[in-house]
């Protein structure tokens, strides 16, 4: 999906939602069990009943991988059901010397060779441009650069003054040289609302990835404060906040009630921003 199909998904459906998959078979309703691919059932019902509030779709990798073959099973088939006007994210976190991330992105991005072609990817920046670039090799797929992440552990490295610069700032300056804001977003977690403009500063276009609101914390009015665009340039996400919100039969209805009231909060700051 293109940056411009996605400004205008965003405009369609009033809301700048991911809603995370981070389908935890321990923490699905216990009726699924019955079927078959639980894990898949579970995210098919919350795709179903979440599909016209959201625009984009995250499953964690490390939820699938977990349960070895079933799991990636359960991802693929996953996959497979996010529709085609939802960005489809697999927050995978990979990055590796370039002969390696090659393999990552053929794991998440070649449908010929893995089943999965995911239009996006969460990459640590740590091991610089060779890690990276392998990502970008494929027309039209986004790179998610971790840039300030909602972790406690943020503090650790991410802050850390080199010259003039923290190296979160680094990692946007420097990862801009590698691609445009038509490939490449960067994370930034929503408990970090303060650092919202310092960011704009150095990714004035890019979309930002924003988790952290719901279960971490996060204030989604903060984050559209400090860190909104003409163009939005933001998909904030949700997970447990979402897909857990009833462990009942209920559970889809619910989930889609918590999308429900994060759409018509993305709805007003569209509206107040002008941006439909
Ligand atoms: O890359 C991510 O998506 C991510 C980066 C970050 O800084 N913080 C963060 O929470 N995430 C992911 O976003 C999701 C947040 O889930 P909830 O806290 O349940 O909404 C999880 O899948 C995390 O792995």
């Amino acid at each position: 999906m293109s940056r411009s199909e996605l400004i205008g998904q965003i405009k369609s459906k009033k809301s700048f939602l991911c809603i995370g998959l981070d389908t935890d078979i321990d923490k699905i309703p216990a009726f699924l069990k019955q079927y078959p691919d639980p894990v898949f059932e579970f995210n098919k019902r919350i795709i179903d009943a979440t599909q016209d509030l959201c625009v984009s779709y995250k499953p964690n990798a490390a939820f699938y991988e977990s349960r070895g073959v079933k799991g990636l099973q359960s991802l693929i088939a996953t996959w497979n059901y996010i529709p085609k006007n939802c960005l489809s994210i697999i927050d995978a976190k990979r990055g590796d010397i370039g002969n390696t991330s090659d393999n990552y992105a053929k794991a998440f991005f070649n449908e010929d060779m893995s089943g999965m072609s995911f239009d996006a990817i969460t990459v640590a920046p740590y091991m610089g441009n060779d890690s990276v670039t392998p990502f970008l090799k494929y027309d039209g797929k986004w790179v998610i650069l971790l840039a300030l992440t909602s972790s406690v552990g943020s503090k650790d490295f991410q802050y850390l003054q080199i010259g003039e610069h923290t190296l979160y700032e680094r990692v946007i300056q420097t990862a801009n040289t590698w691609a445009d804001a038509e490939r490449l977003m960067f994370v930034v977690g929503a408990t970090k609302s303060t650092e919202f403009t310092n960011i704009r500063k150095y990714a004035p276009n890019n979309f930002l990835l924003v988790p952290g609101v719901g279960a971490q914390g996060g204030s989604l009015e903060d984050v559209c404060k400090y860190g909104m665009t003409k163009d939005c340039g933001l998909l904030v996400n949700s997970s447990r906040g979402i897909i857990y919100a009833s462990n009942g039969e209920d559970f889809a209805e619910a989930a889609r009630a918590e999308a429900l009231k994060l759409q018509q909060q993305m709805q007003a700051e569209l509206e107040k921003a002008g941006i439909i």
